[in-house]
């Protein structure tokens, strides 16, 4: 299996506070990986350091083939035009392909003489994704390109990624605070919390290890009270837990598969708890 992106024991600190401390992950070629997290849990650090934008303090990261970024914020220049910001993208990538971005604008609708200010927030994003994706990059890095889109727009940059990842080799690494967006489109997640990888992994795996049990509360201080527990609540006398485990330890514990977004909630309200499978599993 080619890895596509694989970091090891990586530290970037500003100033004194470490921003992200020891992560390593590894992401297979071909995958649409989603980069969860909550606010300063270091995604950005963590996207500009693949990129190249910033140098590690401790540990390594590197890439196989080129990487793509778009950022966070107003990757595109207001005052220029379309077409002038696929001048300015061809100027700047060795590897363009002017015919791919060129169709690809028109197919979506996007007049090329029409300033990027007077664009609508979708159609800035697709711009923006166009001109990522025109570079011909191994690994297309994007730091919450759905932040201010409505969810129509947020929808069609979701699905233009699919398309892109089944039509060409290309990874993907993708920010994002809300996980809803992500469930279709990613194969691959990681969750980052406090500066810390704590999950890693194929999507499908993950599901497939990790239930949610309820039952008496009684039941929690048993063993199902064990190593596996990543988070565990009680409400009267109801226990409900989520566990890394395919088995169910007690048959009066009602049990059920956990789906994602219960999945990364849980793991972000317990940063102790981490469950790294692929790192193991992948390698190079
Ligand atoms: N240029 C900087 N100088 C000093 N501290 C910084 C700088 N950039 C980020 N930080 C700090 O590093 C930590 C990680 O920030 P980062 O922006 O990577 O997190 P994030 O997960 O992308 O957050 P958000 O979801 O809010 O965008 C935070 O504590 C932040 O305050």
């Amino acid at each position: 299996m080619t890895v596509a992106l694989r970091a090891t024991g990586l530290g970037v600190r500003y100033r004194r506070a470490w921003a992200l401390r020891d992560c390593s992950l590894a992401v297979p070629a071909g995958r649409v990986a989603a980069l969860v997290g909550p606010n300063g849990a270091g995604k950005t650090t963590l996207l500009h350091t693949v990129v190249g934008l910033l140098d590690p303090d401790a540990g390594e990261v590197s890439v196989t083939g080129e990487a793509a970024f778009m950022a966070q914020d107003k990757p595109l220049y207001d005052t220029f035009t379309v077409a002038e910001t696929l001048t300015f993208g061809r100027r700047l990538n060795p590897g363009w392909d002017d015919a791919y971005a060129t169709a690809r604008l028109a197919g979506l609708g996007i007049p090329p003489d029409r300033r990027v200010s007077r664009l609508s927030g979708g159609q800035q994003a697709q711009v923006a994704l166009t001109v990522a994706l025109a570079g011909r990059p191994d690994l297309l890095v994007l730091d919450e390109p759905l932040a201010n889109l409505d969810p129509l727009a947020r929808h069609d940059i979701m699905r233009s990624l699919m398309v892109e990842v089944a039509d060409r080799p290309l990874t993907v690494l993708i920010s994002s605070h809300v996980v809803a967006d992500l469930r279709d489109t990613c194969d691959w997640l990681i969750v980052l919390n406090g500066g810390r990888v704590q999950v890693s992994g194929d999507i499908d795996d993950l599901l497939a290890e990790h239930l949610v049990l309820t039952g008496p509360a009684e039941l929690a201080d048993g063993p199902a009270a064990r190593a596996g527990v990543v988070e565990s609540s009680r409400t009267g006398g109801r226990a409900r837990l989520l566990v890394r485990g395919a088995s169910v330890p007690d048959p009066r514990w009602s049990a059920r598969p956990a789906d994602l977004e219960e999945l990364v909630m849980a793991y972000l309200r317990s940063p102790e708890a981490a469950a790294l499978p692929a790192l193991t599993e992948v390698t190079a």
